[in-house]
């Protein structure tokens, strides 16, 4: 029987206890009366965590999208997982266990499809999260930008410095500072039989060769081993990762435990804001990133960057691009000594496109297929930008693979995921260079779930400086020396931003080929 609206709320009305519930409002207000400060305390705590879970697991936009029951209430396990280390088995699991959408903190979604990644990061719609303001270390930067127009302004600047043209022309001072360099220290170690920690090696041969492509400034770190940057930019990143994820910390006054970090990353913002005033004062003027940065101007001849931002620009990029290099470089050393058919085969190809191994350049390299597979295969294996790099939804939410996520959720794709997913590669789990030299239409296929320097509108700006970096250091490595690693080393994957070995080393002794 259908009752008509006023009856309904008439009757609704008669029905409702008032009688019951004014009683059971008064007994509770005697109860108030004879609590003490604490026991009040502690019934308004609880009442608030009741309403807080009852609104986060119940009333949440995000109900729908399954994961643990902890991931329904708090971002904490997440956070926790992040500053830990363990997240990328985190991601894989939540894709096994609730499917390629999960949740995994009260408003942070993980997705494991290559269907999402245009959705997520092929437009500015998706804007970076709050992280990675916890990059803005000495002012905005084109890696921390997060307002679209910002970040054209700022590509627009620095993009000058990754020109095909300018990448070729810093080639010979590259090598020669870089592999060139470190090969003839590996050929110390290897006379004297030194074991050696090759992880630390390569960081030092990439401080300086950023030193010379990017200040003009030749530190000679691979021999000399006494300018601290290196300290200053380890310390710099590893305070960037606790803000991250624990951003209350920047507002308050230093805490003992990392003042140190403080001081380096104080250094650091030192010596680069000295190397930028003393090119600006300078009469001969080197060819280099920062005097490409300091003459990059705009349609009328404006000057597109004030010394801060030059600053924030160039402190940021030498710790960053600093370590994702010289890690991938390590990685893929690593992955060939564990795959010995695999470096005898990148060995063969090597010892026949450069008879002479003191005259190597990119050119001969380049067109390589198996130094080019080996790269593609130990990016995609151990993809050093391994986590998802988190996204903010657009207001007004969207359908991703086939869920509706609403605005302001943080969703992400982690490319070790997508790099590790089951449905999607043959066999993930093992280092198969092959992979990348089956048929063309094959190739192209997995190329599009391929995302080691991420892909759309914010993916590497560096990419050409990076492949020919990795090229000339493998190459040059590899034609002079053989490698022998220490057996016991704990070269699983681990993650402090970027993935490193858990270990923090990898020890290997050298042997002089003939
Ligand atoms: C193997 C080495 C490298 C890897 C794996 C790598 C990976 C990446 C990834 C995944 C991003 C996206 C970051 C995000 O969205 O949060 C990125 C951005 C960027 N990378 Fe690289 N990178 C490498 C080397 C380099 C080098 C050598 C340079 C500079 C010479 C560089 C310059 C940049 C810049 C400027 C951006 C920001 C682009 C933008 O937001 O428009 N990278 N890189």
């Amino acid at each position: 029987m259908q009752l008509a609206l006023p009856e309904a709320v008439d009757k609704f009305w008669r029905h409702l206890p008032l009688d019951r519930l004014w009683q059971k409002l008064k007994l509770l207000e005697q109860l108030a009366r004879r609590a003490t400060p604490r026991q009040a305390i502690a019934a308004l705590v609880l009442a608030y965590a009741a309403h807080f879970a009852i609104c986060r697991v119940l009333l949440a936009p995000l109900r729908h999208i399954r994961g643990s029951a902890l991931s329904r209430i708090t971002n904490l396990p997440f956070i926790l997982s992040v500053t830990n280390g363990r997240q990328l088995r985190e991601y894989c699991e939540a894709r096994r266990k609730y499917g390629k959408v999960a949740r995994l903190g009260a408003n942070i979604v993980s997705v494991v499809d290559p269907a999402a990644l245009k959705i997520i990061y092929n437009s500015h719609n998706f804007r970076k999260s709050a992280v990675y303001d916890a990059l803005d270390w000495f002012g905005p930067n084109i890696f921390s930008a997060r307002d679209p127009e910002f970040h054209k302004q700022r590509r627009r600047a620095v993009y000058q410095s990754y020109s095909p043209a300018f990448v070729n022309a810093m080639e010979p001072i590259l090598y020669e500072t870089g592999p060139r360099a470190l090969a003839s220290r590996i050929c110390r170690y290897a006379e004297e039989g030194v074991v050696f920690d090759i992880m630390q090696e390569l960081q030092l041969m990439r401080i300086d060769e950023i030193g010379t492509t990017t200040f003009g400034q030749h530190f000679n770190l691979v021999h000399k081993r006494e300018h601290p940057l290196l300290e200053w930019v380890s310390k710099t990143l590893k305070l960037g990762i606790v803000h991250m994820w624990f951003p209350l910390l920047r507002l308050i006054p230093v805490p003992q435990a990392f003042s140190s970090h403080y001081r380096a990353r104080a250094s650091l913002h030192n010596f680069v804001a000295t190397a930028i005033e003393q090119r600006c004062h300078a009469i001969t003027k080197n060819r280099d990133t920062l005097q490409v940065l300091i003459d990059a101007q705009g349609v009328e001849g404006e000057r597109l960057l004030t010394e801060q931002e030059l600053v924030s620009e160039l402190a940021v990029q030498l710790v960053i691009s600093n370590f994702q290099v010289s890690l991938t470089a390590l990685w893929t050393i690593n992955l060939l000594l564990e795959n010995p058919d695999t470096l005898k085969q990148l060995v063969y190809e090597l010892d026949h496109a450069l008879p002479d191994p003191n005259n190597i350049t990119d050119n001969k390299l380049v067109h390589l297929p198996y130094l080019d597979a080996v790269i593609r295969e130990s990016t995609r294996h151990r993809p050093v930008v391994a986590d998802g790099l988190p996204r903010v939804v657009p207001k007004g939410g969207c359908q991703i693979s086939g869920e509706y996520i609403p605005g302001n959720t943080v969703v992400f794709v982690s490319a070790y995921a997508l790099h590790h997913e089951e449905e999607l590669w043959h066999d993930p789990e093992t280092f198969r260079p092959e992979r990348w030299l089956g048929p063309v239409e094959q190739v192209n296929e997995i190329k599009k779930y391929y995302i080691p320097f991420s892909t759309g509108v914010r993916s590497c700006a560096g990419q050409r400086f990076a492949w020919m970096l990795l090229r000339l250091t493998l190459a040059t490595l590899l034609r002079r020396f053989t490698f022998e690693a220490l057996s016991d080393q704990d070269m699983t994957p681990a993650m402090a931003i970027l993935m490193m070995p858990a270990g923090g080393e990898y020890m290997v002794r050298a042997t002089k080929r003939a």
